[in-house]
């Protein structure tokens, strides 16, 4: 048997959703570089479930249905207040909140593909209400319900605050939800296939990839960034913090990729966006500190940023808080593992690769009183 770690380079399935090809990204043949200067949020799900981009009325008819769909079960904000809140983290919040919507679905089980597209609209449209309503409950305060007029993204933002964004926060946003929209077969997109082609309903799929979002080396990176660039403090303490790092072998979170080589083209338009928005709320010294890590990490180790780094200092200036940046990375990427889920349903098999066994050779059973 040959094992390849980590399944590096394995090429597990085909897809026609995203694309990764000598560094370039493209979601359905469109370079990420030409969506994230002028595709919508809402064009981009169309995008990753159709396969084509929409027409006006196919747009706006995808945003009515999200809007339509954005309230979720009164159960659930109950559910938050059962447990000591101020401890659970919003990715195991998010995780157990999605499993809980499926039991207020009917259609759970439901595995036609029109109910499995009502599915996908409710998932889209409820897990951002979700989120938001967990960041209010914790601090005491009531969620604010959806707004049907405004974009996915404004209305994120205003059911985080209650307040409705500015045009800059709004656009920000949406961007930063294009760019981490979908990305081949990362981890958690390949946990949500390996349990639908179970024949797993989507609920289950949707809840496996927040699992697997959650961890630091995958989608918890950007919450990393943040308590990295927050315990240097300063742009003076970035040299020592970061060589000291390198220097104990630990691993400069936000650096590094599986597939990408030279850089991940996502990580300019955050990096751009994180110089423009950390100047704009007065705050350059994470811009700084962020390229000067860059620096350092670059010329040492030759690993470039992801698309994990530059985004935790655009969400910060967002007013977002930390711990909210990992689900917010979940609320968009709830739309490729969709896309994923509906693909792996439309051509299922199995996935179950095998494993080296590597421990003892065969034994004879031992009763429990003659055990040393
Ligand atoms: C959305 C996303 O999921 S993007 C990725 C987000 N994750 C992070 O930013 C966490 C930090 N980065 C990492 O841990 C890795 O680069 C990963 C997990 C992204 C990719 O991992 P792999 O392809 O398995 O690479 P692996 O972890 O084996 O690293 C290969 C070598 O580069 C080093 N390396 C990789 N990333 C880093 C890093 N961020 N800082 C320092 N060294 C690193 C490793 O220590 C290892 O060195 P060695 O060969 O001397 O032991
Ligand atoms: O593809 C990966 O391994 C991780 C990643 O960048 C993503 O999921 O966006």
């Amino acid at each position: 048997m040959t094992v390849t770690r980590g399944l590096e380079g394995v090429v597990a399935t085909t897809s026609s959703i995203s694309s990764i090809i000598d560094d370039t990204l493209t979601y359905v043949g469109y370079d990420i570089d030409d969506l994230a200067e002028n595709a919508s949020f809402e064009e981009v799900v169309y995008l990753l479930w159709h396969r084509e981009l929409p027409t006006k009325a196919q747009l706006e008819e995808l945003k009515k249905q999200l809007a339509e769909n954005a309230d979720i079960p009164k159960e659930i904000v109950e559910h938050f207040k059962l447990y000591p809140i101020a401890n659970v983290h919003p990715m195991a919040a998010l995780r157990t909140a999605v499993s809980l919507l499926a039991l207020y679905d009917e259609e759970a089980d439901d595995m036609t593909k029109e109910a499995n597209y009502r599915k996908a609209i409710r998932l889209q449209a409820k897990i951002p209400t979700i989120v938001a309503a967990f960041a209010r409950v914790r601090k005491g305060l009531e969620p604010v319900a959806p707004r049907r007029d405004l974009s996915f993204a404004a209305n994120f933002l205003y059911m985080l605050t209650g307040q409705e964004p500015d045009a800059v926060a709004a656009e920000a946003f949406d961007k930063a939800l294009v760019l981490h929209a979908d990305h081949e077969l990362n981890a958690s997109t390949f946990t949500a296939r390996v349990c639908v082609a179970t024949l797993s309903d989507m609920y289950s799929g949707i809840t496996a990839a927040i699992g697997a979002l959650k961890g630091p080396l995958h989608g918890g990176a950007n919450e990393a960034v943040m308590k990295m660039l927050t315990e240097i403090g300063t742009v003076d303490n970035v040299e020592p913090y970061i060589r000291g790092k390198l220097a104990n072998k630990e691993k400069i979170m936000g650096f590094g990729h599986r597939v990408y080589r030279k850089g991940d083209p996502r990580a300019k338009h955050l990096k751009k966006m994180s110089e423009k928005l950390t100047k704009l709320v007065g705050e350059p010294h994470w811009y700084e500190m962020s390229t000067k890590i860059e620096e350092i990490v670059t010329s040492e180790k030759a690993l470039p940023p992801n698309v994990d780094f530059y985004s935790a200092s655009v969400y910060h200036c967002l007013g977002i808080d930390h711990d909210l940046f990992t689900p917010i990375f979940a609320i968009s990427r709830t739309s490729g593992w969709i896309a994923h889920i509906l693909e792996q349903y439309d051509n299922n098999r199995l996935i179950r690769p095998r494993a080296e066994y590597t421990g003892p050779g065969k034994r004879s059973y031992v009763p429990i009183d003659e055990r040393g």
